[in-house]
């Protein structure tokens, strides 16, 4: 008794055997070249003689046609076409018409179906037509492929294939042949011999050179050597789904509307072509191309060249109206039906013991480990296309296919984060600690898309800090953002010497200088030469960004996302109005999901053709991507979902580049500071010196205030609010939104209270993106803007109760989130002496129980400044100004009216500009408001 083969061995019968089949297929290639005229003959006539050059045998190999996979069978719209059997055709070979053996030449077996020129075997016949009439002959006649088949691999079954096996099978055919991967499900029904599940597994000897030998007394069948195909209609255009075909892609290529989808591999064309083509199709030997269901009008009969549907005089079958549709999931354990009824698909529906029927949707759904088990049933019925469900979910939920998971919630083990600062492990809250849980469950591959201001960036570095080891860390950031990421690590991560942290500046700068690199989104795309070797773990920052492909960034970025090991998307937007913005995203974290953007188009961008190309800016299918999403690339929280371990105002300190700080405005800072400092002065020079210096540093954040708003508006940020305190800056901010044609208000000293509230209202109401441009001192309090939920503070301001009273324009009754308040602070600029002087004075109300406590601990790097000797005589001259009674006044009345355009470097400010403010009476009504300091909401 010989050993059964194993795996292995049954592997490598296979690919020799197809070596063997394609060396077979080119040569009787070149030897159909050298006969024309006998080709042409028909498919009876043609037979070879010599069984050794069998036309069964005489294929060659073409890629699977992707549109067969994604949906499964192709069934012919009518029932009663008979297609041939041929396992060759049903490998996704294609069979040269003229070559293929008859089995049965009369007609075929009508339990079977064509997909692109593939015969596939079906479980059941039409009702009311025996299937052994209809095969005419013995069983057991068959093409002796399919013989073959059912010896030579684990899936010669009809049904309950499991996919795995099947995805085996695929690798193996696909591999050894040298052709591309084709589908699982496909390969599947391939590996199917047979009819109706009879036994048609008849004996047959080892086949040696491509050739089969059958055992003496099993008489050699060969299958009708004709080629099948259907039209399908499409909206306005009808698809022609067959096999190759050389004579008919010329015809193909001869109609005016002609038009080939790359992605499933088809033609189609529009319906004015229909009968030209259908007619053209029936003078072509070998071609039997099926009408379109209800076409008639269009041509006078089917395309039936060969003659065989109408010459076989069978009875007719039952007409069967045909019904078309797709699974779909619904959740992490079941997918449904999306079909139309069909009496047979429901009796079948209804042998599935996890059936579930929806009256509302009027929808069965199954459980995911009847997938395989009902499709493979489904392809018994011949009238019924159920599309399966894509190859990247069948993936995705392989556990829930195979019964390994059937919890509703992925099951996330808790992440051993032994190797990680203990400051910041310890900091996390629970929902922090969920996310770094998933993502290391993902292998450091995700999207972070939990809600703005719950935590991105502490998450983002304790998953980075967990794969220490594969440093240097990329982060990639708005240009905005670059000092607050490294504020961010300093705080983290104690143990991260901060001399190892590389901001990129410049083009000029290296990226590798640093185990950790902050770079922005531009400087990455032209510092991209830097980037080998690559950087095994990397981090995006708004990663939407990375939303149009298009895009240089988008175009440095992506290759380098696809080698790194680890990559950490982080947006609270990956979407802001289409499915299509993820697609970046999702292939950055899983390249292997959707390397084709038009498959990932087509199931969930809901695309349509249109004259000019794809329309992808649809939708389609959207629980499903949720679904797909949330098990393997993406986390998303909303501030509702944590609400109760949120505070409710979370302050961020924003430290703005000092890059953008000209040379002109550099210098008079500088001269300022000096100035401050210079023995000998007055105190009244003193002070001039130091409202100089707070005026420059106005001057100087301009840009970069500008450029984090509209980063702001570019991460969907909808409404906002901005406080500043200088006119200059106000009018700036002001006109950029004008020049952007962004919806804003403005309230400063000069707007009337009847206006105040017309346009706090205007806003409040305000459905789109709007943005509340508010003077810190003038629009402090009497306003209420509850509909936002996050406060800039472009600038400082020395008096804290003045800086919460302006957060609480958000933060009251009517706000059902927690708040984000983020404050811009500019490096080498009055913000040096102005910030800490802030924190210093808050924790001092603090220990007096008159303000938040946690206000320095809810802001990046308290210790953001560190004071040398000169530095402390210009902090404590900051003190002392603005400590003493009437200073505030001065200060105030030089802010209001510093112009930078009048004055040189180092002037003292103009007089002149500081009388007639309008502004005046309300100045100094927070002075009286403590009350801010006790009683956050
Ligand atoms: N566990 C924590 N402990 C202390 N502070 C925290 C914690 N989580 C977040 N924060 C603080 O909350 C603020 C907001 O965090 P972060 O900027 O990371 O939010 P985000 O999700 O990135 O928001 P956005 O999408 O707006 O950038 C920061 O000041 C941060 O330091």
């Amino acid at each position: 008794m010989s050993l059964p083969l194993t795996e292995e061995q049954r592997k490598k019968i296979e690919a020799n055997r197809q070596k063997a089949l394609a060396r077979r297929a080119e040569k009787l290639l070149a030897e159909q070249h050298q006969k024309p005229a006998q080709s042409k003959q028909g498919p009876s006539q043609n037979l070879p003689r010599d069984p050794s050059k069998s036309g069964s045998h005489g294929i060659f190999f073409k890629q699977q046609n992707p549109s067969s996979s994604s949906h499964g069978d192709q069934r012919p719209q009518n029932p009663h076409s008979f297609p041939p059997n041929t396992s060759e055709q049903a490998k996704g070979m294609w069979q040269r018409p003229e070559e293929m053996p008859t089995a049965c030449p009369s007609y075929r077996p009508p339990n079977q179906v064509t997909v692109a020129g593939i015969s596939l075997p079906l479980a059941n016949s039409p009702p009311g037509v025996p299937s052994q009439q209809l095969w005419g002959c013995e069983l057991g006649q068959g093409h002796p492929q399919a013989s073959l088949e059912t010896q030579s691999t684990p899936f010669a079954n009809t049904t309950h294939e499991p996919l795995a096996k099947v995805k085996n099978f695929q690798e193996t055919a696909a591999s050894s042949s040298g052709q591309p991967p084709r589908d699982p499900e496909l390969e599947a029904r391939m590996a199917r011999p047979s009819t109706s599940g009879q036994n048609i597994s008849g004996s047959v000897m080892p086949r040696t050179e491509g050739r089969l030998q059958q055992k003496a007394g099993t008489p050699m069948h060969r299958v009708v050597g004709s080629q099948q195909g259907r039209c399908i209609r499409n909206g306005e255009r009808f698809q022609v789904k067959i096999g190759y075909n050389e004579a008919l892609i010329a015809v193909f290529k001869s109609l005016p509307s002609r038009s080939y989808d790359p992605a499933t591999k088809t033609w189609n064309f529009s319906m004015t072509d229909y009968g030209p083509l259908m007619k053209a199709a029936q003078r072509l030997p070998g071609i039997t191309l099926q009408p379109l269901e209800g076409a008639e009008g269009h041509m006078e009969s089917p395309s039936t060249s060969s003659g065989i549907i109408a010459k076989t005089g069978l009875p007719a079958a039952p007409s069967l109206a045909f019904v078309k549709g797709q699974c779909v999931l619904i959740s992490r354990a079941r997918f449904e039906a999306d079909i139309s009824y069909s009496e047979d698909l429901i009796a079948l529906f209804k042998q599935m013991d996890s059936r579930k029927y929806d009256v509302k949707t009027r929808k069965w759904s199954f459980l995911l480990e009847e997938y395989s088990k009902l499709m493979e049933r489904v392809r018994g019925l011949p009238q019924v296309q159920l599309d399966p469900l894509p190859k990247t979910l069948t993936l995705a939920f392989a556990a829930q296919l195979q019964k390994t998971s059937l919890s509703p919630v992925a099951d996330i083990p808790e992440a051993d984060l032994s190797r990680v600062d203990s400051k910041l492990v310890s900091s996390l809250l629970p929902f922090q600690r969920a996310g770094v849980n998933f993502a290391i469950a993902q292998r450091g591959r995700l999207l972070l898309a939990d809600d703005m201001g719950l935590g991105k960036t502490i998450q983002a570095i304790c998953i980075a800090a967990y794969y220490r080891k594969e440093w240097p860390l990329l982060v990639v950031v708005p240009s905005s953002v670059r000092f607050t990421w490294e504020q961010a690590f300093c705080r983290w991560l104690p143990s991260l010497n901060p001399v190892d942290i590389n901001v990129v500046v410049t083009g000029k700068d290296r990226l590798t200088d640093g185990l950790v690199n902050i770079v922005s989104f531009d400087l990455l795309s032209k510092l991209e030469k830097q980037l080998k070797p690559p950087f095994k773990v990397v981090i995006i920052d708004e990663s939407h960004f990375l939303k149009n492909i298009k895009t240089a960034r988008c175009r440095a970025a992506m290759p380098l996302l696809k080698v790194a090991k680890r990559v950490i998307l982080l947006s609270g937007t990956p979407a802001m109005s289409r499915p299509a913005e993820l697609y970046t995203q999702i292939l950055a974290v899983r390249p292997t999901f959707f390397p084709q953007f038009h498959a990932f188009g087509l199931r969930y961008c809901g695309a349509k053709r249109q004259p000019w190309g794809w329309d992808y800016s649809g939708s389609s299918n959207l629980g499903e991507l949720k679904l797909l999403l949330e098990e393997a690339v993406m986390l998303r929280r909303l501030k509702g979902d944590v609400l109760s371990q949120l505070p409710a105002k979370q302050r961020k300190m924003v430290v703005v580049a000092p890059g953008q700080i000209n040379a002109r405005t550099r210098a008079a800072l500088d001269a300022a500071a000096k100035e401050m400092t210079t023995k000998d002065k007055t105190k009244q020079q003193q002070k001039e010196a130091l409202i100089l210096f707070f005026n420059r540093t106005a001057e100087a954040k301009i840009p970069s205030i500008i450029e984090y708003i509209l980063d702001l508006l570019e991460s969907g940020r909808e409404k906002f609010l901005v406080f500043a305190h200088h006119k200059v800056v106000l009018d700036a901010i002001t006109k950029e939104l004008e020049r952007k044609r962004v919806q804003h208000i403005r309230i400063d000293g000069s707007t009337s209270s009847a206006d105040r509230e017309d346009l706090c209202q205007q806003f409040q109401l305000s459905p789109g993106p709007a943005v509340a441009v508010l003077s810190i001192t003038a629009a402090n309090m009497g306003l209420t803007f509850s509909s936002a939920d996050l406060v800039v503070f472009g600038e400082l301001f020395w008096n804290p109760g003045v800086l919460m009273q302006a957060e609480d324009r958000v933060h009251r009754i009517g706000q059902l989130s927690s708040v984000s308040i983020h404050y811009l602070v500019a490096r080498g600029t009055a913000d040096d002496y102005l910030w800490p002087l802030i924190q210093e004075k808050i924790k001092v109300l603090g220990e007096a129980g008159l303000s938040e406590t946690n206000f320095s601990e809810m802001t990046e790097a308290t210790d953001y400044f560190s004071k040398d000797s000169k530095q402390q005589k210009i902090y404590n001259l900051f003190q002392k100004s603005f400590e003493e009674d009437g200073n505030d006044m001065e200060l105030l009345e030089a802010a209001e009216s510093f112009d930078p355009g009048s004055q040189d470097t180092g002037d003292k400010l103009d007089e002149s500009t500081l009388t007639g403010s309008p502004v005046k009476k309300k100045r100094f009504e927070f002075f009286d408001n403590w009350d801010s300091f006790t009683s956050p909401l």
